[in-house]
């Protein structure tokens, strides 16, 4: 089995949970075994912190050190391990999501977080992140018609303009991980888009 690290980016309430399960089953029925996780968490220590990083009031770099510390734990308890077995690793969010939120969304130095994920990843990136791109405006329909919101969810539209141009960034520099998914569709064209990426992989 060949081992895939396959990550789902963009802003609250893109819609990548509604395509993640689909992803799953696709890959399973070609042989694949499938770890699905999400950041923040994925083990007991991060999912901990996760309820503090979402429910808690902290600064940007608090943020950052918080995702981090569990990014770690993660990657040694689960990522790196499956990976190591042939499997393939289906992760909502990751270290983009890092960059997209503390860095152009709060503010944050870009030359620490790269430190960070230095430190942190030991080089490890996912082979292919699907990023689901849609206007700010949009997904806070979305959202509002779905659930509660959390502290980044209070964000207002500005942030969110923010940290989608912060995952344009992101994709722009390094455009053979990146597949931007035009997210503002129907959710039977967004399954299409995943689709043809998946095919254009031989995945
Ligand atoms: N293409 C779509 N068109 C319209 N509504 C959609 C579409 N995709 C998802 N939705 C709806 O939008 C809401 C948010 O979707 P979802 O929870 O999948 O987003 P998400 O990106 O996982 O959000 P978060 O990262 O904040 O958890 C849900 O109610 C979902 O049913
Ligand atoms: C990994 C990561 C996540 N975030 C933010 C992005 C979202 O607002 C929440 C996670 O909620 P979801 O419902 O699981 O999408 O956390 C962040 O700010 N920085 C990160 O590195």
């Amino acid at each position: 089995m060949t081992a895939r690290f396959i990550t789902f980016e963009g802003i609250d309430g893109a819609g990548k949970s509604t395509h993640i399960a689909a992803l799953t089953e696709r890959l399973s029925a070609r042989g694949a075994v499938v770890v699905n996780t999400r950041e923040p968490g994925g083990t007991e220590l991060a999912e901990t912190l996760r309820g503090l990083f979402l429910h808690s009031g902290m600064d940007s770099l608090t943020e950052a050190l918080l995702v981090f510390a569990g990014r770690r734990d993660h990657l040694q308890r689960v990522i790196e391990p499956a990976l190591a077995a042939g499997q393939t690793v289906v992760c909502d969010r990751y270290t983009d999501a890092s960059f997209a939120y503390q860095g152009a969304g709060r503010g944050m130095d870009l030359a620490v977080l790269t430190t960070l994920e230095q430190w942190v990843q030991n080089g490890r990136q996912p082979d292919l992140t699907l990023w689901f791109d849609l206007p700010a405006e949009m997904a806070a329909a979305r959202r509002a018609a779905a659930r509660e919101a959390d502290r980044f969810e209070q964000q207002d539209l500005e942030f969110f303009e923010r940290v989608r141009a912060g995952y344009a960034a992101r994709a722009a520099g390094a455009p053979q991980r990146f597949a931007r998914i035009d997210a503002s569709v129907s959710v039977a064209e967004v399954a299409a888009q995943i689709s043809a990426v998946m095919e254009s992989r031989g995945w």
